[in-house]
């Protein structure tokens, strides 16, 4: 059934959906429905690919067909750029991020900042001495972990807490440029941790009507800012050490710089920016410290939830786990101390291992919300200017039709011959899968977060072997925290392979 007045002028009409109330709109079944993705499957099945849902007066659009996406995503240029003010405003505290900037030119610049500055090529291979630092202390905290399990004839704790700290601490250091002991990264880790889900919990309570909201739940906003004072209070002496590394720099090349310095660091480049506001000023500490926590935040539970996903899928399936152990031994020989970034490149069955774990389970199954900067028409139907855009990720990537037994994980499909090979997770062409998001919006990441994915599955892969623990069966039921993780955290058997 057809709903709502409006027509695009080539007659195009809003996607079809349930009946709202008047006023409410579809608030009561949203309400209902506390599992989004199942209610959207009913829906999809019901209404067709593209479904739409009312709120009082605003419109959101789920679009689960690949076809009608890259067609809003990519043939609609920068029509749905945009993001919805819901997610941008959640707390003025949360200030303007590279996620949460409306398109513009401020958006365009700290995300060219950003990709061109931090996560380009050759900056990425600055860091390799990051990555080898913590691909040890990882190998080490896991090895550790399972001699005690050992020793005391127990199960092995979940591998995701190792996973989480290990990608935090590359992560802090790629933003702050330096070396932290464990308890300094635990304690920024916690910060981050209460922030986020302050931020969370309380983003609808203080997205509706701010100014009474802020006054009537003051109790709990004085709680989230008292978070962000103890982030801003961790964030603020490695920023301000950033900030007087560079004026030494202009003089002379620093003396006595600790080991643990780096050359480049993400706040290196936040501190040159000059934004195009006002004539042209330089960013506040406030929102040095909101892009900080965003590039924590968005690299690191994304890339420990897909890791955990990819080794739970190595543990069930032991024959992928030895093709690919005989790929790294092909690869790297038994001398070298570990499988770098250029090894990766010559790794065709460690890359198709990477993709299938994204396609079969995407850290993120929805993309950001994106907001209509103007009419558009896809698959047929109107996408009124000022509505809410979502995109069923995680189906796109299990759809029969694309895909032979979508549920499977075979990682042969992207080699030659099977129906993901030469698959391009951009979707600039096609999409066949979005773990990623397509268009303009695409994670900013995308590069980095792969590198890291090969180069920590391959690495542990070459540390250990790993099996499953007797009795404690890998189980792949999925549950929503920030990303969509494993219901049942992953515990394994791991074994030091001799050769390593
Ligand atoms: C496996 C790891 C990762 C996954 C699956 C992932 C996924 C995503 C997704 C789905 C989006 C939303 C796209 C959209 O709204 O259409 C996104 C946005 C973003 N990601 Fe990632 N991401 C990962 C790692 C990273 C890393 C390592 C960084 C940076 C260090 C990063 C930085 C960003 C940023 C800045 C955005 C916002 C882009 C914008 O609004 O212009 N991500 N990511």
């Amino acid at each position: 059934k057809q709903r709502g007045a409006r027509r695009a002028k080539n007659g195009a009409q809003l996607p079809p959906g349930p009946p709202g109330l008047p006023f409410l709109g579809n608030l009561l079944l949203l309400r209902r429905s506390p599992d989004v993705e199942a209610l959207l499957r009913r829906l999809v099945a019901q209404y067709g690919p593209v479904v739409s849902l009312r709120v009082g007066s605003s419109v959101s659009i789920f679009i689960a067909d690949r076809r009608i996406a890259h067609a809003a995503l990519v043939e609609s240029g920068a029509a749905l750029a945009d993001r919805p003010p819901a997610t941008r405003q959640l707390l003025r505290e949360s200030g303007n991020t590279i996620s949460r900037s409306s398109y513009g030119p401020v958006w365009r610049l700290l995300r060219r900042n950003l990709v061109a500055e931090t996560l380009h090529p050759s900056r990425v291979k600055q860091f390799a001495p990051a990555r080898a630092w913590v691909r040890r202390v990882l190998a080490e905290m896991l090895g550790r972990e399972a001699e005690d399990a050992q020793a005391r004839a127990q199960a092995p704790p979940p591998v995701l807490e190792a996973l989480r700290y290990a990608m935090f601490c590359l992560l802090v250091l790629m933003c702050f440029g330096e070396r932290l002991d464990e308890a300094a990264v635990r304690a920024v880790a916690a910060a981050q941790q209460d922030w986020l889900m302050f931020v969370a919990q309380n983003t609808s309570v203080f997205a509706f009507w701010p100014a009474l909201t802020r006054i009537l739940y003051r109790g709990r906003l004085r709680k989230g800012l008292a978070f962000r004072r103890r982030q801003k209070e961790l964030f603020l002496p490695l920023i301000d050490a950033r900030r007087a590394r560079k004026r030494q720099l202009r003089a002379a090349a620093p003396e006595n710089e600790k080991e643990t310095t780096f050359e480049h660091s993400y706040v290196d480049t936040l501190l040159d920016i000059m934004l195009p506001e006002e004539g042209e000023r330089a960013l506040t500490d406030d929102e040095i410290c909101n892009l900080c926590s965003e590039f924590l935040t968005a690299g690191t539970d994304t890339t420990a939830t897909a890791l955990q996903w990819i080794m739970a899928e190595l543990v069930k399936n032991q024959a992928v786990q030895e093709k690919l152990y005989g790929e790294i031994k092909a690869t790297c020989g038994g001398e070298q101390q570990e499988v770098g970034e250029e090894d990766t490149h010559r790794m065709p069955y460690l890359k198709a291992v990477v993709l299938e774990g994204l396609r079969r389970h995407p850290p993120a199954h929805f993309v950001l919300s994106h907001k209509a900067a103007e009419d558009v028409v896809a698959g047929g139907y109107l996408i009124p200017k000022g509505a809410a855009v979502n995109f069923t990720v995680a189906e796109m990537g299990w759809d029969e039709r694309e895909w032979g037994r979508p549920k499977e994980f075979v990682p042969e499909r992207f080699l030659a011959g099977g129906d993901g090979e030469g698959v391009d997770v951009t979707g600039s062409r096609e999409i066949k899968m979005m773990p990623f998001g397509v268009g303009r919006r695409i994670c900013a990441g995308l590069g980095i977060a792969m590198l890291h994915l090969e180069y920590f599955v391959a690495n542990l892969v070459r540390e250990f072997e790993w099996k499953e623990v007797p009795g404690d069966e890998v189980d792949f039921t999925e549950t929503r925290e920030f990303t969509t993780v494993m219901k049942k955290p992953l515990r394994a058997r791991l074994v030091r392979r001799t050769t390593a």
